[in-house]
């Protein structure tokens, strides 16, 4: 994996900023370097004197430790890591949270999916898997991911946070924690209606808030997916239901019980668009775009014109299979 050199384009760098970013256009080296690119355009290489060779050596390891699955793979972390640039140039996260505050916001992107197994945590309860057992079935994947995560960050050659005091390492550690714990979409409900609570007297003072608000960016930007064009979208939702039938299959032949979403004889990806998009992902969403208005025209326009794309879909799918009596 030869590391380019090649500082990026300005108008690479422009469409970095944007929704529209296909991540299967670039090599891997290629996506690491756009990593790189992001750390010291949002100047965090500067302000926190990130030695350049650590946070290639850091970027790389990350790399190393993201598996070949169908949807929870490196590309999934760069998407991620991509869309919480998007937002927060567009809305101007860092005069809002301050630098600190939007590296944590980053880091935590790029690891939040660490070593995903390809299998969610149904399964690993279910399963009674290694995982669910050393974490008593309490998140047991975003807990692996937040700690392969800082156990990368213990070799001092890719510790980008070597520079920082101990104190500062903390901060970052807790907030790290919180934003990866915060993606386990069991505690959809539970975030969403606590940051709700708080957007009417939002205070970026309260610590509590900025808590709460960084807690929804990175489940924004963890299933944002379909905020983008529908010919970089759709083939994430493919990669995603790839992961969710092996996932069924496994079920079946283990005799453990099969989610129902998953099931491939169930499933309509029109209908179960349509069901996330308007239950899940537009509530979310509109619930930031009340505190972020900057983002409304990034990514909740955007997700609207999914929407009714895959409501059509649905309508003539189901006008098709009613005229033809199934
Ligand atoms: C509340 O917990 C939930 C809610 C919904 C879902 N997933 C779905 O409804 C289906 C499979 N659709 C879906 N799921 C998606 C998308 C993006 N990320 N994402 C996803 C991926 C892994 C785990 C959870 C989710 C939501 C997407 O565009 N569509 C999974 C968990
Ligand atoms: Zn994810």
């Amino acid at each position: 994996l030869e590391i380019c050199e090649t500082t990026f384009s300005e108008e690479v760098k422009s469409a970095l900023r944007l929704p529209a970013f296909d991540s299967y256009e670039w090599e891997d080296a290629e996506i690491i370097h756009l990593m790189q690119t992001m750390f010291s355009d949002l100047g965090f290489i500067d302000k926190f004197n990130i030695p350049i060779n650590t946070l290639r050596e850091w970027l790389y390891e990350v790399y190393k430790h993201y598996n070949e699955v169908p949807f929870h793979n490196f590309r999934h972390c760069f998407c991620v890591a991509q869309m919480m640039y998007a937002i927060t140039k567009q809305a101007n996260l860092i005069s809002r949270l301050g630098e600190l505050e939007c590296l944590i916001l980053l880091v935590s992107c790029i690891c939040h999916d660490l070593d995903h197994p390809g299998y969610n945590n149904i399964y690993q309860i279910n399963a009674r898997t290694e995982l669910a057992l050393r974490y008593n079935d309490i998140s047991p994947l975003e807990n692996h991911h937040c700690s392969i995560a800082f156990r990368l960050l213990e070799h001092p050659e890719c510790n980008i946070f070597k520079h920082f005091d101990r104190e500062t390492f903390n901060f970052i550690r807790e907030g790290i924690i919180r934003c990866i714990l915060a993606t386990d979409m069991a505690r959809h409900n539970e975030i969403l209606s606590q940051f709700k609570e708080v957007v009417p007297q939002f205070d970026y003072n309260n610590r509590a808030h900025i808590n709460l608000l960084c807690m929804i960016l990175i489940k924004v930007a963890d299933i944002s997916n379909e905020a983008r064009p529908m010919d970089v979208a759709e083939p994430w939702l493919d990669r995603l239901l790839q992961e969710f039938f092996a996932q069924s299959a496994a079920e079946k032949s283990e005799g453990l019980p099969v989610t129902p979403f998953m099931d491939p004889d169930k499933v309509s990806k029109p209908g179960s668009q349509v069901r996330f998009i308007g239950l899940v992902l537009l509530p979310l969403f509109e619930a930031l775009g009340e505190l972020l208005p900057d983002i409304i025209e990034l990514i909740i326009i955007p997700v609207r014109v999914a929407l009714d794309y895959y409501r059509h879909l649905n309508d003539s799918q189901s006008r098709t299979r009613k005229s033809l009596g199934d």
